[in-house]
């Protein structure tokens, strides 16, 4: 197999009159990457994929699939298949007859049809409800229809829009699994629109981050999670403590007595760091922040201790194992620990 990427898109944009929802975008997407383009409301995510889709007419640019041009060809004649936020079943059909709507209209034999229909059903678990009309289905039911109807066609590519938003989060994460089972079964290139990080985090082995109409970093989860381009980022993809600051002479201060190094200009910049990486009453790591504890959370598997430190901003400090039987009391007197390894500096001030 070659190493060309088996979507490009480049400079795709979207205008919609003088309003601009995709500004130019470039992406490589390979032939077996679960790819996730997460962002807020509105950032322009479902209209990136609308247009991979070709729903939505780009207003510049150009998209690839295998090399081929497919910037001006109608959904039908692209490679794709397309999952809807409502699912789009046909109400008066059964869930075998969806499944099978795609391939009968392309005139495939019947007995390649009958075959296909029940692998796929099959593969989604939907055997037994074969002759069921779609509308008594539940949520679930109804997505797994959903995607085994796009998926008979046998798409290079999968397209996603927010296919769990309607389900509860129960269900959702049941979904997660399905899905990654799903693409590791039948491989091809899955992209997913959503908004919820934990989503993406889950399935994605690679994601772009958007924000007003452009994506603003783009690589695996890991990455994104751990070195975040801007605040904007680091907010968006997991909790993350701010803390603005300066870097003077090269040297950034996060509290009194506790400075690390930082090559840079002077001038503002953001201490980012994660609630995982600060440790409470930690006599080993380098850094030390005094500190009074204002609220503890016990969240379950883990708790949160907000304290007041520096600047006398908020922290969030994370705390799991044997340590969640001995939370502090608010109004305590602590020392945060803290490693400069773990210690992100953003330029400016958020
Ligand atoms: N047909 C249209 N005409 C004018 N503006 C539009 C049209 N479709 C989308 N927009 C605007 O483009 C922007 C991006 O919309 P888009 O649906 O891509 O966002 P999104 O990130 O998917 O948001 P959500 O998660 O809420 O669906 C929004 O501000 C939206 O109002």
């Amino acid at each position: 197999m070659s190493d060309r990427p088996l979507l490009e898109l480049r400079d795709l944009s979207k205008r919609y009159g003088r309003y601009q929802a995709v500004a130019p975008a470039g992406l490589e997407i390979g032939a077996n990457d679960f790819f996730a383009i997460l962002g807020p409301s509105g950032c322009g995510k479902t209209t990136l994929l609308r247009m991979i889709g070709g729903f939505v007419e780009p207003s510049g640019g150009t998209i690839l699939i295998d090399g081929q041009d497919v910037t001006h060809l109608p959904p039908e004649k692209r490679p794709t298949g397309m999952v809807f936020q409502n699912y789009g079943l046909f109400p008066h059909m059964t869930v075998r007859q969806n499944i099978a709507y795609g391939l009968k209209l392309r005139r495939r034999p019947r007995r390649e049809i009958e075959t296909e229909v029940e692998r796929m059903m099959d593969l989604v678990h939907l055997t037994a409800l074969a002759d069921r009309p779609a509308p008594a289905l539940s949520g679930g039911q109804r997505q797994r229809v959903a995607l085994a109807r796009a998926l008979v066609l046998k798409p290079k590519v999968l397209l996603l829009d927010e296919p769990l938003a309607a389900l509860d989060l129960k269900l959702r994460k049941a979904m997660h699994q399905e899905l990654r089972s799903l693409h590791q079964a039948i491989g091809g290139t899955f992209i997913l629109v959503s908004h919820d990080q934990a989503e993406v985090m889950t399935l994605a082995n690679r994601v772009a981050v958007m924000n007003h109409g452009r994506i603003i970093q783009e690589g695996p989860p890991r990455e994104i999670y751990s070195r975040p381009a801007d605040a904007f980022v680091s907010g968006f993809v997991g909790e993350a403590n701010m803390i603005p600051t300066e870097r003077r002479s090269g040297r950034v201060e996060i509290g009194p007595g506790a400075s690390l190094p930082s090559p840079g200009a002077d001038g503002p910049v953001t201490v980012m760091i994660r609630p995982e990486h600060l440790r409470l009453g930690a006599v080993q790591p380098p850094l030390r922040l005094e500190a009074r504890v204002l609220d503890a959370i016990f969240l379950g598997a883990h708790a949160h201790v907000i304290c007041a430190a520096a600047n006398g901003r908020p922290l969030t400090i994370q705390i799991g194992g044997e340590a969640i039987d001995t939370l502090p009391a608010i109004g305590e007197g602590v020392t945060i620990g803290l490693t400069p390894e773990t210690v992100l500096v953003l330029e400016g001030h958020s």
